[in-house]
């Protein structure tokens, strides 16, 4: 292990990393409270300011991934769709199959410039996050409660609210509905079986009506569906834990831009276009399996220096006044302040531990793993 590796890997450099990250991420969402008063008078300033805001937040994580990591992210796209990524609302469509997929659907979008704006139909349980759940309110974030019986009509308001959203976004769907495991794949395979559809390899069996829902409601909206693929190189498991102790990764991410317009519109024929396209990418997934790549030419989007700036500019305000605490402290000599500073990192780091947690999938949900009564009419 080199030097650099080895330096990466130290607890005391994470705990000063989750330092920053947390005490930033509390600052901005402070900061965006108090955006609050500004709706009333500007929505559509209002929601500039957020945009920026959740990006400082945002960043440090796609940092991690870019900067601090090095992870490689390739893309395999269609070099005539290129040009429109990042200049119109589109719906990206991802499988769910790995801890980091999220950071790295954040890191796409950081180099097409829609990084604050982003959008994803986000479980329930997400929102109470600290830092990412309380900015992700702010950002009006549509969140489901994974009960179609619950979810059809908010989910339907939400997306309705961004017809005048200021900016470009990308709003994320993984219509699986929750992360790929061996168990959820065999439960999902029967369902699929009781359908009469196909068996995928790959991939859980899409969950059709969020699908149906955001794209009847963004319709005029979004210009295009992103069928996105991703894998990583080397039948890598990448882990946030990975990513912080500096672990390398080479993610790759196959992307088809499909006209919204081309999608039918009735619920039944758009379950079933869905369907079509889960088995599509299953086939790219054996492809990828087959070949370590995915077909098409690559046209990768480089990485921008926003973030690390970002990430610099936060570390250098917040490092400082806490070296100088630590220095006064230890002058202190006060066992009291002490046991309390030393008392308030461990409760930070379990904090830490806490929300990486949500990011691992064997501490993932329930959703999906209980055999369904299933019902052949
Ligand atoms: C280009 C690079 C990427 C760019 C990235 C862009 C933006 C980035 C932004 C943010 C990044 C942060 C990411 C955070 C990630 C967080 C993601 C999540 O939280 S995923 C979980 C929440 N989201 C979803 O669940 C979406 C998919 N689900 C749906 O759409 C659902 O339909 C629903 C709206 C949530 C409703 O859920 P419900 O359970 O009620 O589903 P359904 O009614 O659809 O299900 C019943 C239906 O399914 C059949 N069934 C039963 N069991 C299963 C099973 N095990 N598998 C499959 N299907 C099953 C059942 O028979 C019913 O069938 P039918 O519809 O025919 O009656
Ligand atoms: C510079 C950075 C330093 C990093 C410090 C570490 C801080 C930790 C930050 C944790 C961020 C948490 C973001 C959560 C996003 C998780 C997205 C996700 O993948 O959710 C899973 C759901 O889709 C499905 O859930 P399941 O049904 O599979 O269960």
């Amino acid at each position: 292990m080199g030097l650099v590796q080895m330096l990466k890997s130290q607890f005391v450099l994470h705990l000063l990393m989750v330092y920053v990250f947390m005490a930033s991420g509390v600052i901005v969402n402070l900061l965006q409270l108090c955006t609050l008063p500004l709706w009333l008078v500007s929505k559509q300033l209002a929601r500039k300011v957020n945009i920026r805001l959740g990006y400082s937040i945002m960043s440090q994580m796609v940092a991690l991934l870019e900067w601090w990591s090095a992870t490689e992210c390739t893309l395999y796209t269609d070099p005539k769709s290129y040009p429109l990524y990042g200049k119109e609302n589109a719906i990206v469509v991802l499988n769910h199959n790995f801890e980091i997929d999220f950071l790295c659907g954040w890191t796409f979008c950081e180099r097409f410039g829609v990084l604050g704006s982003s959008k994803v139909l986000a479980k329930k349980e997400l929102a109470y996050v600290p830092v990412i759940g309380w900015m992700w309110y702010f950002l009006e974030i549509v969140f489901c409660k994974r009960r179609w019986e619950d979810d059809r009509k908010t989910v339907a308001e939400s997306l309705q609210n961004l017809h005048d959203y200021p900016e470009n976004f990308w709003f994320l769907l993984h219509c699986e509905g929750t992360r790929f495991t061996p168990k959820k794949h065999e439960i999902s395979m029967q369902v699929a079986e009781s359908k009469g559809l196909p068996k995928l390899k790959y991939h859980l069996l899409p969950r059709t009506k969020g699908f149906w829902v955001t794209v009847q409601n963004l319709r005029g909206n979004a210009a295009a569906v992103y069928d996105s693929t991703l894998n990583f190189r080397n039948n890598e498991a990448p882990t946030l834990l990975g990513l912080l102790n500096g672990k390398k990764y080479h993610a790759d991410l196959y992307v088809r831009r499909i006209p919204l317009d081309t999608i039918p519109e009735g619920e039944a024929d758009c379950a079933a276009w869905l369907h079509k396209l889960y088995q599509e990418k299953d086939s790219f997934q054996e492809h990828y399996a087959q070949t370590g790549r995915f077909p098409g030419p690559i046209k990768s989007p480089p990485r921008r220096p926003w973030s690390l700036i970002n990430w610099l500019c936060w570390s250098c305000l917040l490092l400082f006044p806490l070296f100088l605490l630590f220095a006064r402290l230890v002058s202190s000599g006060s066992t009291v302040t002490i046991a309390t500073t030393v008392a308030f990192c461990i409760a930070v780091s379990v904090g830490a531990r806490w929300m990486i947690g949500q990011t691992e999938i064997d501490r993932g949900s329930s959703y999906g793993n209980k055999e369904v009564s299933i019902n052949n009419n």
